[in-house]
């Protein structure tokens, strides 16, 4: 790999096709697409789409039938399997901890077998425990029995970090964790990636998470088609065929609604509003549509970051976003859905 040290790295997929043996047909079927360095990717769809075998045939894992996966331009195949997983950070739903080590040697592993001179690797285990929110004095020595599942998911990704890698795959990472502790994580996660900028794959169930953590979302259908790559706001505002829509579900103009800000929409004047406490430009539009409701007016006024009243918000301003729009013809996917249901696993 070229780019080491502090850096992210472009991930091109090129026709990248999987057939395992004895299979009726690909688990992934020429699957194209280029993630840009330091965004983070998620990868969605139904049980089965192809979203493993994809992030697996990065690191080797799994190898390519046929196509090619490039990392900054250079192919994986070829690259010396071993050496290129030690310079991939993969975190799983059941994260792998050694029982036996203590959580600072568990984070020192890769380095360690890269031949880091002690003093960094501590260095390193230090600044990465304080990193994902475990203070290496209170959590350094304990044993992965001795954590939560949240710490102990935290730990795997200071792990998957630790040779300070340009890429990351990330597999349901969360997806064993209880609601409020995955919230958690996944802030955490996102102030994390805001550092170290990490070109990120994370394969998910869960549009809401992935409509979270993604720069993009990467949307499979079964038989690993590639349907839909864009922007969370362009695939919930703008689903290409039904499969995504009905993937996306039925409330995605409430959920479009959190990606939207005020500072978006063309507003009416100033003015046309009571003269009540403004709304910050800044805030999104389901922000605005709760404030609206909690005030019982069909009208609110706007204030730029210095207060001063810049427009009005209306709720038919509101509605007329979550309602658009439909899919539009003009896009890079070329999807047949078929009569999926698009239901999550
Ligand atoms: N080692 C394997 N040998 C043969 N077939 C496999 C193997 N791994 C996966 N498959 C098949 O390849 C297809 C894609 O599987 P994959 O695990 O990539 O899907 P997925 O989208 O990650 O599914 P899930 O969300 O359920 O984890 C499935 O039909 C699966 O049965």
């Amino acid at each position: 790999m070229a780019n080491q040290g502090h850096s992210a790295a472009e991930i091109v997929f090129d026709r990248a096709t999987k057939v395992y043996r004895g299979a009726p047909g690909p688990a992934v079927d020429g699957l194209s697409m280029t993630v840009p360095a330091g965004e983070i990717c998620v990868l969605l769809g139904p049980s089965g789409s192809g979203k493993t075998t994809a992030l697996t045939m990065v690191n080797r894992l799994v190898e390519l039938t046929s196509g090619d996966i490039r990392i900054d331009g250079v192919s994986v195949g070829e690259q010396d399997a071993t050496g290129l997983r030690r310079r991939i950070g993969y975190v799983i739903q059941q994260i792998g901890l050694f029982p036996h080590m203590t959580i600072e040697e568990n984070v020192a592993t890769v380095p360690q077998v890269l031949g880091w001179k002690r003093d960094r690797v501590r260095d390193r285990v230090r600044e990465l425990l304080d990193l994902v929110g475990l203070p290496p004095r209170e959590y350094g020595g304990r044993y992965p029995a001795q954590l939560s599942g949240g710490q102990r998911q935290r730990v795997g990704i200071a792990r998957a970090l630790a040779a300070d890698p340009p890429v990351m795959l990330m597999d349901e990472p969360f997806g064993a964790l209880d609601p409020i502790t995955r919230e958690r994580i996944q802030d955490e996660f996102l102030r994390l990636h805001e550092q170290v900028r990490k070109t990120t794959l994370f394969v998910s169930h869960d549009m809401d998470e992935a409509v979270k953590m993604g720069d993009r979302i990467a949307i499979f259908r079964e038989g690993g088609h590639l349907v839909q790559y864009d922007t969370p706001e362009r695939i919930l505002t703008a689903p290409v065929d039904d499969f995504v829509a009905r993937f996306v579900g039925a409330d995605r103009g409430l959920k479009a609604l959190t990606l939207r800000r005020l500072a978006d929409l063309a507003l009416e004047p100033a003015g046309a509003a009571p003269d009540t406490a403004p709304l910050a430009a800044t805030e999104t539009l389901h922000t605005a549509l709760s404030a609206l409701m909690a005030s019982s007016a069909d009208r609110l006024p706007v204030a730029d970051g210095d207060g001063r009243v810049v427009g009005t918000v209306t709720l038919d301003l509101i509605r007329a976003e979550a309602g658009r729009p439909s899919p539009d013809e003009d896009h890079r996917a070329e999807a047949d859905a078929g009569p999926a249901d698009g239901e999550v696993a």
